[in-house]
């Protein structure tokens, strides 16, 4: 199968620029079929990638959905730059189409992109040429607003046609932005701003405190769905639970144990910032919102985050719940998510909402707490 792979935001950049994009996503595309023993050729054209694999065809297809930097794609039939072998190809392309969806009284449309100027008829004569041997043929009637069918056509260095245009997701290229550490827990949401960093093209490091076992295990499945975005993501579990069982016994002894969350989320930062430093890292990601529960305040964030060099960075901070359950939805990490939630043994009955730098640096002398 040929596959015709479409990208967005790579067009806009400078002539420079999209041939080191294009290939990073030449690339990408490769290894993420490889890991499913795909193996494909992947050739750059004018503004377009074209795939050809040879067995697994669903899965490829599915995997081209998984990519950052691809904004749409086809199967695509292909043929010379001649007006007769297009509508030739044109009327099998579409015979095939009329047999798959069994449908009486279809409605077509035609469409054409021109790309290579030098070829003798532009998009609209082409539409008119094969779409009325279409109608000749099949006895089929137009409709450009809501047609059953959509023929399309590319041309460029050859011509490429098809009926199926599936949507990606967008973005660039994995690895073309950087890497980022992302601290990624059992929850909902880090699953999906990890998602995001690496849909705007950082390679990810999924870092995971560990806590307890049955937590790990959901991240290791999230991991793997993730892994579907970025071919080269790499996995790092660090064991947390003593350090974190002792900031809670510390805060005890002082009677401060409301402010266990917040010497929590500190020293996780403070290990991802070690992290992001040991593995060339240059931001860390968390899935931090606001306000979506009591202790997500501005004032906490500014705390948790003080002392941390390198870039926080929080793509979920401004969505709704909703927002983010919807997208973990759509790339396969909220089931896993709400399988069966994992309350944390350490939470104290009275998170600490609102806290200031001067009095958490108090509170960490006091209890003799080292971050
Ligand atoms: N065990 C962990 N390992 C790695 N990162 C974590 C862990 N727990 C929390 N984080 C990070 O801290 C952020 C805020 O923590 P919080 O306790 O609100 O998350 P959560 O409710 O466990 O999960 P989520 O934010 O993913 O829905 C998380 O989004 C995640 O980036």
């Amino acid at each position: 199968m040929d596959i015709l792979v479409r990208y967005g935001e790579i067009g806009l950049k400078s002539n420079v620029i999209r041939k080191k994009l294009e290939e990073i996503l030449r690339k990408n595309i490769i290894k993420s079929l490889r890991r499913y023993e795909i193996d494909a050729e992947v050739e750059i054209l004018h503004r377009r990638l074209l795939v050809k694999v040879n067995k697994d065809e669903g899965k490829a297809l599915e995997l081209l959905g998984k990519t950052p930097g691809i904004v749409s794609y086809s199967p695509v039939y292909i043929c010379n730059l001649d007006i007769n072998e297009i509508v030739s190809l044109a009327l099998q392309v579409m015979r095939k189409k009329l047999k798959e969806i069994k449908k009486e009284d279809v409605k077509f449309a035609v469409k054409t992109k021109r790309s290579n100027k030098k070829f003798p008829y532009n998009s609209v004569e082409v539409n008119e040429i094969v779409g009325e041997k279409i109608i000749e043929k099949f006895n089929l009637k137009v409709d450009l607003e809501e047609p059953d069918v959509v023929l399309g056509i590319e041309i460029s260095d050859k011509a490429y046609i098809f009926t199926e245009t599936y949507k990606g997701v967008g973005g660039l290229p994995v690895g073309s932005q950087g890497r980022a550490v992302c601290l990624v827990s059992d929850g909902i949401d880090s699953p999906v701003a990890a998602f995001m960093m690496i849909k705007r093209g950082c390679r990810g490091v999924i870092l995971h405190l560990k806590i307890t076992e049955e937590a790990l295990n959901k991240v290791r499945k999230i991991v793997e769905v993730l892994n579907d975005y970025d071919p080269e993501l790499e996995f790092v579990v660090y064991d947390y639970k003593k350090e974190l069982e002792e900031i809670k016994e510390k805060l005890k002894s002082i009677k401060k144990e409301e402010y266990t969350c917040i010497f929590c989320k500190k020293k996780m930062l403070k290990i991802a910032e070690k992290y992001a430093k040991y593995l060339n890292c240059d931001a860390i990601v968390t899935g931090d919102n606001l306000g979506q529960v009591a202790s997500q305040t501005l004032k906490n964030l500014r705390v948790i985050s003080s002392s941390i060099e390198f870039p926080i960075l929080r793509p979920l901070i401004g969505f709704d719940k909703n927002e983010i359950v919807e997208i973990a939805k759509s790339i396969g990490t909220y089931n896993i998510s709400i399988e069966k939630e994992i309350k944390c043994p350490y939470l104290p009955r009275f998170p600490k909402t609102i806290c200031k730098l001067e009095e958490v640096k108090k509170v960490q002398e006091k209890a003799n707490i080292k971050i």
